[in-house]
């Protein structure tokens, strides 16, 4: 974990503070549903107390059946609605758009955007000088096994940092950095992350179909192998992954072979870098768009 990156020692605490205060996610796609569902499936937000913007129909009619209430415009929403969190989960290309209209509830609300690549002095604009929170989840927090990690501008008063954690606790494991151009490089891991871990399953599972294995079981196989790992890799921090590695890797054996070609002239390290580097440039790029 880099220096700079310090874990939130946040033992989940009995009751979260967000309950009985109203929340409002604007955005409903891949994820922001992510986040209503581990928030829901933690009880970190009662159902009752989320309204959710959303414009498409199918999305809206998905979060309704959690219980949620949604809208497709701000202006739908009661007037006398004083949400306390706003999280803004629409695209970087949209948001100068979109959070203008949200400006209204800076009385009572804190901000939370977790769109790639926009700086907190360009929500400032779109918002008023307030507190505002960067979040980086991943979509594994619908289960509650994502990570997320955050950065919140000089407005923000432990108060609200606490009522953030308290709600992206639900995801998983929340972290802040306290230099805001690590969120370009969180994006680039955690943020991003998961697809690659995806491709690498679609990866293995088409080289055991080739093998012969049939399709099925091929999916099969490279799935559970990478759960397997990740859980082993979680279950005793104490053993670095490359310990785990050597583990599996008899002398002369099937796994050496393997990893002679994995490892020769680092190939896959250069790779990663290279896709990791291209997401964290893409991510400081987006600002410029904004
Ligand atoms: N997909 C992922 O794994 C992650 C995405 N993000 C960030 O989350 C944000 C959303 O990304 P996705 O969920 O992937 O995209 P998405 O396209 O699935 O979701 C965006 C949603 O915003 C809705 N929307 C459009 N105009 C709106 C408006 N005026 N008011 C309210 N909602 C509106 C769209 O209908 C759509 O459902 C992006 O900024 C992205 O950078 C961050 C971390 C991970
Ligand atoms: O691809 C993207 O831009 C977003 C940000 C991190 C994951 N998905």
């Amino acid at each position: 974990m880099p220096a700079d990156i310090h874990p939130v020692c946040f033992s989940a605490p009995e009751r979260f503070e967000t309950m009985g205060q109203p929340l409002l996610l604007v955005g409903c796609g891949n994820m922001g549903f992510s986040l209503l569902q581990g928030w829901l499936a933690a009880g970190a937000a009662a159902p009752e107390d989320v309204y959710v913007v959303e414009p498409s129909e199918m999305l809206r009619d998905r979060a309704c059946q959690l219980g949620v209430a949604a809208c497709s415009t701000v202006d739908e929403l009661a007037p006398g609605l004083q949400p306390r969190l706003i999280v803004l989960a629409v695209k970087p290309q949209s948001i100068a758009e979109i959070a203008p209209a949200y400006a209204r509830f800076a009385g009572t609300a804190a901000y939370v955007s977790i769109a790639a690549g926009v700086i907190t002095t360009s929500l400032e604009k779109m918002l008023g000088d307030i507190a505002i929170l960067r979040a980086m989840p991943n979509t594994p927090t619908s289960l509650g096994k994502g990570s997320t990690v955050v950065f919140a501008n000089s407005r923000t008063d432990g108060g609200t940092r606490e009522r953030v954690v308290a709600l992206l606790r639900a995801g998983g494991s929340v972290h802040f950095v306290d230099r805001e151009e690590l969120i370009d490089a969180a994006t680039a891991i955690s943020g991003s992350g998961p697809a690659y871990v995806f491709l690498f399953i679609e990866c293995l599972a088409r080289r055991a179909a080739t093998l012969g294995l049939g399709e099925k079981l091929a999916l099969d196989l490279a799935r559970e192998t990478v759960a397997g790992a990740a859980a082993l890799a979680m279950s005793d921090s104490s053993q670095h992954p490359a310990h785990l590695r050597e583990k599996v890797t008899s002398p002369n054996g099937t796994t050496a072979a393997a990893l002679e070609i994995l490892l020769a002239d680092d190939a896959l390290d250069h790779l990663l870098g290279h896709a990791v580097d291209a997401a964290r440039r893409r991510s400081a790029s987006l600002s410029g768009e904004v």
